[in-house]
């Protein structure tokens, strides 16, 4: 094994190392190592050497400022290539550099604007389908805003009775996708069989709507940027297998993380009346009957102050992994090459030196432009060239669905609080809430 110079991590035990303290406590786990007070501490998951970096500067030099040696490699990374191709989320620096290139203007501010009404039709259909004292799971109840939403808003030319279907099989890869992370590499032939039905119906979706594109030059939708010349090859569009793999990539990595972002953040609601009630009256001021538009949205601050403090309590990806691909220096440490990188934006998010109180729910921490660019604390989307592209879109969806529940319902607790299922995102289980009329 290599050497790494750096002290170890508390809570490692002979042969699986810190494997069982992060499984079974991670945040805990997390709070111990950034209490010791070293910025950099030797992890090691089984047999894979690694370091954990507490200190929020070390990590933007990870994420910003030295991707040459510090990129998306190692076993995850490995194993998801092998499922998934070398798509977006998952492609190495160099790849994923002209895949992000091509895909900026499918995150062009006027794209998101266009998208809104779309993900305010499907947060109707879902709100219009609620009553008055039901009881609802929140990660069950808004499952299907998330995924029709989605698939909607990036190819809104699908027709209606597909969406369910697209939306089913993009569920059953992001259910799937964890296994990942703790399968060894010889078993992901074996995955890549088994997700390969949902893959392929996600890849064909986007073959049959693509001479749609072609025909509609002005067609709406996130990926019909995607079908026209990009800057990488002028006069040369991607072809419906590209487009297939965007597609994909999009949809694995906002379904979660959204998903869970708009689960926590109804529960912090229900849990705070007068925060929720404070929403409400904002909504009844900026759009009575919901949201329609991006306008409408741009009316609702503290709504917006309210998801940015929910992503710093709860950030979806509350644990981000580089892999050292040649011997890097960090912090004063010498890391071989092969050496894994972990960096937890939920102990940053919960640091007490930036956050005061960090474990309170107090959406006025925030001033109404929202967290700086330059403050290394503030992690959700991420940083530096694999920053989350779709982060203004997930702002935005996660504002219509709450905003347009909030113009009808008024949500309550109903009974404990949720336990917290930690895998790729951090996730609410049995979070139960009662619905009543506003
Ligand atoms: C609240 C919702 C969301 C959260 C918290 C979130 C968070 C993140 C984070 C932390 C990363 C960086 C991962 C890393 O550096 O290892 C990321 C990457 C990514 N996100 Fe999001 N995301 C959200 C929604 C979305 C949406 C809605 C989309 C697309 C429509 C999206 C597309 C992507 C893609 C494609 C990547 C990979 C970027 C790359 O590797 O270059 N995300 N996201």
């Amino acid at each position: 094994m290599p050497h790494l110079s750096a002290p170890l991590a508390p809570g490692a035990v002979p042969f699986a190392g810190h494997a069982p303290a992060l499984l079974r406590d991670p945040t805990g786990w997390l709070s111990r190592c950034a209490e010791t007070g070293h910025p950099v501490q030797q992890v090691r998951l089984w047999n894979r050497p690694g370091v954990l970096v507490t200190d929020p500067e070390l990590a933007h030099t990870v994420l910003v400022t030295r991707t040459d040696a510090f990129d998306k490699d190692g076993h995850f990374y490995g194993n998801a290539r092998t499922v998934l191709g070398d798509i977006l989320g998952v492609a190495p620096g160099p790849l994923n550099l002209r895949l992000r290139r091509r895909l900026q203007p499918a995150f062009h501010r006027t794209r998101i604007v266009e998208a809104v009404p779309a993900m305010c039709l499907e947060a109707r259909r879902l709100v219009e389908g609620w009553r008055a004292g039901r009881r609802i799971d929140a990660m069950e109840a808004v499952a299907p805003y998330v995924h029709r939403s989605a698939v909607r808003t990036m190819l809104p030319v699908v027709p209606t009775a597909e969406v369910d279907r697209l939306a089913a099989a993009s569920e059953r890869l992001l259910s799937s996708l964890y296994l990942c992370a703790l399968l060894p590499a010889r078993a992901m032939p074996l995955l890549e069989r088994r997700l390969r039905p949902a893959l392929e119906a996600l890849r064909r979706a986007e073959a049959t709507a693509l001479p749609k594109y072609r025909d509609d030059p002005r067609a709406a939708g996130l990926l019909a940027a995607l079908t026209a010349a990009g800057p990488d090859d002028p006069g040369e569009p991607l072809s419906a297998a590209e487009v297939g793999d965007y597609f994909v990539s999009l949809l694995m990595a906002s379904g979660e993380s959204t998903h869970s972002a708009l689960a926590w953040l109804l529960h912090h609601l229900a849990r705070h009346q007068d925060l929720q009630q404070r929403i409400a009256d904002e909504i009844a001021e900026a759009a009575p009957d919901g949201p329609g538009t991006h306008a409408d949205l741009s009316r609702m601050p503290f709504l917006h102050s309210t998801i940015v403090e929910t992503l710093r309590l709860r950030p979806p990806t509350w644990m981000l992994v580089r892999t050292a691909v040649r011997p890097a220096e960090l912090g004063g440490h010498r890391l071989p090459a092969g050496t894994d990188v972990y960096l937890s934006p939920h102990q940053f998010h919960h640091d007490p030196a930036a956050y005061p109180d960090p474990a309170d729910f107090v959406p006025a921490r925030w001033p109404e432009s929202g967290p700086s660019a330059r403050d290394h604390t503030y992690l959700p989307f991420g940083a530096g060239p694999r920053k989350c592209p779709g982060d203004h879109f997930a702002m935005a969806s996660v504002a219509v669905v709450t905003a347009t529940l909030l113009a009808k319902w008024r949500l309550l607790p109903a009974g404990s609080a949720p336990r917290v299922r930690f895998r790729t995102v951090q996730v609410p289980v049995r979070c139960r809430l009662t619905v009543r009329a506003r």
